[in-house]
């Protein structure tokens, strides 16, 4: 038999080697000044309950906010819950609705809301990232107390009677303040603070506090470099259905004016202006099913998902390039 095949193979062989490892160099260096960029900063990240999704996207999730911490950033985890709450509420036999996206809550629901957000999801969580060789804690908004709440006062003109209407929503809160100094001690440790989304009113009343509202305020509290919120979707879609990769607080407005951002998106896009007004440098809208958006994200120079900026921080590791 001629050795000429093996041969050829053999080249082959070395070639493909060579080429991943010029692959894994260039991704390395591509990422080395977004290292050093964020060192000691703290991103904020909200995982939504939709992000969640199966077993290997919480794995590769775990691992990303592991690695984030490795390399000196304070992450920050605030997750959701909502599809895990309405589970509950359905198996327990007790009603919730929505209006505007946010769940009206009884005093019944709101004890369940707490129990599956600050119980069993917060200690997935921390299951996940401490079996990825992270240190999680969990904690809820009640502690330190780190969201102190209050309810939530909201009016909707009737189209019909074009009156006013006050909107009872329960037991759901708004931040009133937050008091980030908890959170301080987690970024002098090497501790990831996973934060359930309740809040703790003057009287001691338990408030559910939508997610994404949870996490924008205390990216506000902490003036966050990053802001990242993960979902269900790619980002912010245009009318086309196509990703917009940046966008400024007037394109947004605008989006939402003319019905491109509807639903649940419209809270979640007004939740990132609120926080780019606040100081936060940056929050971006990301798919939280796509294995290691975070990471994509955070040391890419294309990015993923949609962010939208501070303009006085513009250029902060903000460029995007086509990916
Ligand atoms: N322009 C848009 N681009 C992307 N998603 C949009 C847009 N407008 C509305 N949406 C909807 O917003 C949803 C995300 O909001 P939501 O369901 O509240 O997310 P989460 O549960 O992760 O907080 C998407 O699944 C999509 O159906
Ligand atoms: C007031 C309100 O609606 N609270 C939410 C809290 C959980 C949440 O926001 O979860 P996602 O991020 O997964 O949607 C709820 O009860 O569903």
């Amino acid at each position: 038999m001629s050795d000429k095949p093996d041969t050829a193979a053999a080249e082959r062989a070395d070639l493909k080697l060579r080429t991943r490892w010029l692959h894994s160099a260039a991704t390395i260096t591509e990422a080395l000044p977004y290292m050093r960029r964020y060192a000691d900063s703290s991103f904020v990240v909200k995982y939504g309950g939709h992000a969640m999704g199966d077993d290997a996207a919480a794995k590769a999730f775990a691992r990303d906010i592991v690695l984030l911490k490795q390399v000196g950033i304070n992450p920050i985890v605030v997750h959701g819950g909502g599809p895990q709450i309405g589970k509950m509420l359905e198996r327990l036999g007790i009603k919730s609705s929505f209006i505007d996206g946010l769940r009206v809550t009884d005093q019944p629901a709101v004890e369940v809301v707490e129990m599956v957000l600050a119980g069993s999801i917060n200690k997935q969580i921390v299951g996940a990232i401490n079996a990825a060789g992270g240190n999680a804690i969990g904690i809820s908004g009640k502690d330190g107390p780190l969201i102190r709440a209050r309810k939530l006062t909201k009016t909707k003109r009737d189209p019909e009677s074009n009156i006013e209407k006050v909107l009872d929503y329960g037991f759901v809160g708004e931040p009133e303040s937050v008091d980030p100094r908890v959170l301080y001690l987690f970024e002098r440790s090497d501790f990831i603070p996973v934060v359930a989304p309740i809040g703790i009113s003057e009287d001691g009343d338990t408030y559910n506090i939508n997610a994404d509202t949870a996490a924008g305020a205390i990216a506000s509290a902490m003036r966050a470099s990053r802001f990242l919120l993960l979902t269900d979707v790619p980002g912010v879609l245009d009318k086309d259905g196509k990703l917009i990769d940046r966008m400024t607080a007037q394109q947004a407005r605008a989006l939402i004016a003319d019905g491109t951002i509807h639903g649940g998106m419209i809270p979640k896009v007004e939740t990132c202006l609120d926080a780019v007004d606040n100081g936060v440098e940056a929050a971006v809208i990301l798919d939280g099913r796509t294995p290691h958006a975070l990471l994509l994200e955070t040391f890419t120079a294309h990015g993923a998902g949609t962010m939208i900026e501070n303009p006085a921080f513009a250029g902060r590791g903000t460029e995007r390039q086509p990916g």
